[in-house]
């Protein structure tokens, strides 16, 4: 017998210590590996065709934000539908999900030793243990039997910690559903994010999601402010009824008040039939107002009546109509100081900051860095169709160095666009690797807290030979639209201005541009 008693007593007292659930998964990962000399760990919960990482060890920081879904990785589906440990052949064709994120070791882990301990509680799978050695001889000593205790007792902790999970309702693991319009399946957006102060935030979420009263998100741009919204109104009993999304800076100044309130056949020159606006839309359910600060005064007085009474007018009709419906806003501006600037109204402001949300931006979320990296970087695995993307230890410590001015879609972007250099830089031993170099940004890393406002367009025009057109024309776009809005002080409706763009073209411009 491989495993002593004594071993198997560390391992169980190991989980049943007074720790967090996260420190003590970890704590498991650890005492397994010295145990069974691996290189590397990984305890996985199973849910809805997926295995989300709780803890690893010797693997790669960003694989704990990796979601793996089944169907897209053989030996995981192996593991999951075997019922019983599963060792892998040294030689197995099955890729490893974890080749190449097992860090100091060259991409090919094709000849190792490969478990995979399926984890159980009353016939149902609720997770995984895996353990990896890249001597292929290395798990040989232990029996299928000792093996097996592993898996009981770290199955008898998971279960554990998931049912205290529901119990307490902790809101790391948040998913969000949002539904497609015109039939299309619902997609899941789970909310990634470990951080003590994003934990108390998505607690904050749970709590005024009960409630009936309005909410400020207030945060910067990309901080994930409409993903949080999505979130109060799924957990809000008025979760049945609509989401109604509206962007004020998109708002074209000429039908913005028929956008909100509607309007009646005749009510001006192309008004040939009756239209609902947002309010009447969302009647029942929620209205999602995003960049509330873009919101023209004239709007901001009729938005206040609605908020006050609950009734509004449609355009072209002197009857009132009630509504009930709940205001969630979202802006990336100090409403406060628009308040005092006299841009926006301080009867408004009051009314929808009485619960206000501070979205934290990602540099001061430091962990969650390779959490986030993690989960995009399997994204475009999935999009770009590789087999496996890995990020190597270089790339990671550039994105934690970096401060991210446009937060996490910022950071989707450059995972994104490092993905597809990537793959264009071409595949190695079956692996695709993400590298510093991959990343715009990694020319003048070193001036971390440079805003990109003050990257001049002319030196990054010098950096762009090994672009297409298109990518380049893009880059410049971004950069020209970044130095007007820092001119305007983040003020979107100059910025068209002053770009002499339709503030509703500009908007959708920012967005495919990641810049919003
Ligand atoms: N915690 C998170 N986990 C996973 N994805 C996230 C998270 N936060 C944000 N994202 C993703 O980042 C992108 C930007 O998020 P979102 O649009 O919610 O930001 P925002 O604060 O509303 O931005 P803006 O102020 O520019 O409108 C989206 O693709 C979103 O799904």
């Amino acid at each position: 017998m491989a495993l002593s008693q004594t071993d198997l007593t560390r391992i169980a007292l190991d989980i049943t210590a007074n720790l967090s659930n996260r420190d003590r998964f970890s704590r498991l990962l650890t005492t397994l590996r010295e145990t069974l000399d691996c290189d590397a760990a990984a305890l996985l919960s199973f849910q809805g065709h997926q295995f989300t990482p709780l803890a690893i060890d010797g693997l790669s920081a960003d694989v704990l934000g990796r979601r793996f879904i089944v169907n897209e990785h053989p030996r995981l589906e192996a593991i999951a539908r075997a019922g019983d440990i599963v060792r892998f052949p040294a030689d197995s064709i099955l890729p490893d999900p974890y080749d190449g994120l097992i860090p100091n070791v060259d991409g090919d882990l094709k000849v190792h030793a490969c478990i995979g301990l399926p984890l159980f509680a009353n016939e149902q799978l609720i997770g995984a243990l895996t353990i990896d050695a890249l001597d292929p001889n290395k798990f040989d000593q232990f029996s299928n039997n000792e093996l097996r205790s592993i898996s009981a007792i770290t199955a008898a902790s998971l279960n554990n910690a998931l049912l205290i999970d529901k119990l307490e309702k902790q809101a790391n693991n948040f998913t969000i559903t949002s539904s497609k319009p015109s039939g299309q399946l619902d997609t899941a957006t789970e909310i990634i994010g470990q951080d003590d102060a994003f934990l108390a935030l998505l607690n904050e979420v749970d709590v005024v999601a009960a409630t009936e009263l309005n909410v400020l998100i207030l945060g910067e741009t990309g901080t994930g402010k409409e993903l949080i919204a999505k979130a109060v109104h799924q957990h809000s009993p008025r979760a049945h009824k609509s989401l109604v999304y509206l962007n004020c800076a998109a708002l074209a100044e000429s039908v913005a008040e028929s956008e909100l309130f509607g309007h009646v056949k005749g009510a001006f020159t192309g008004a040939i039939s009756h239209r609902s606006g947002k309010f009447e839309v969302a009647d029942k359910g929620t209205l999602f107002l995003d960049e509330i600060g873009e919101l023209p005064l004239n709007l901001q007085a009729k938005l206040l009546r609605v908020l006050q009474y609950g009734d509004l007018q449609k355009v072209g009709d002197d009857r009132s109509l009630k509504v009930d419906v709940r205001i969630i806003a979202a802006t990336n501006k100090d409403l406060k100081s628009e308040v005092l600037a006299g841009r926006f109204r301080a009867d408004l402001y009051h009314r929808l900051s009485v619960f206000p949300v501070v979205v934290p931006p990602l540099r001061e979320r430091p962990q969650d860095i390779h959490l986030l990296a993690g989960f995009f970087v399997e994204r475009y695995r999935q999009q770009l169709q590789l087999s496996h993307l890995g990020l190597d230890t270089a790339a990671l410590s550039l994105l934690k160095q970096y401060d991210w001015p446009g937060n996490i879609r910022e950071l989707e972007h450059a995972i994104h666009r490092a993905a597809v250099l990537a793959r264009s830089a071409g595949v190695h031993n079956g692996m695709c690797m993400i590298q510093p170099q991959h990343f715009e940004f990694a020319s003048h890393h070193d001036e971390k807290a440079l805003p990109h406002k003050a990257i001049g367009i002319k030196q990054s025009v010098t950096s762009l030979p090994q672009m297409n057109l298109r990518d380049a024309t893009d880059q410049f776009q971004r950069q020209f639209i970044e130095q007007v809005l820092a001119q305007t002080e983040s003020n979107w409706a100059a910025t068209a201005r002053s770009l002499q763009l339709d503030s509703g073209n500009l908007h959708r411009l920012a967005k495919r541009l990641g810049l919003k």
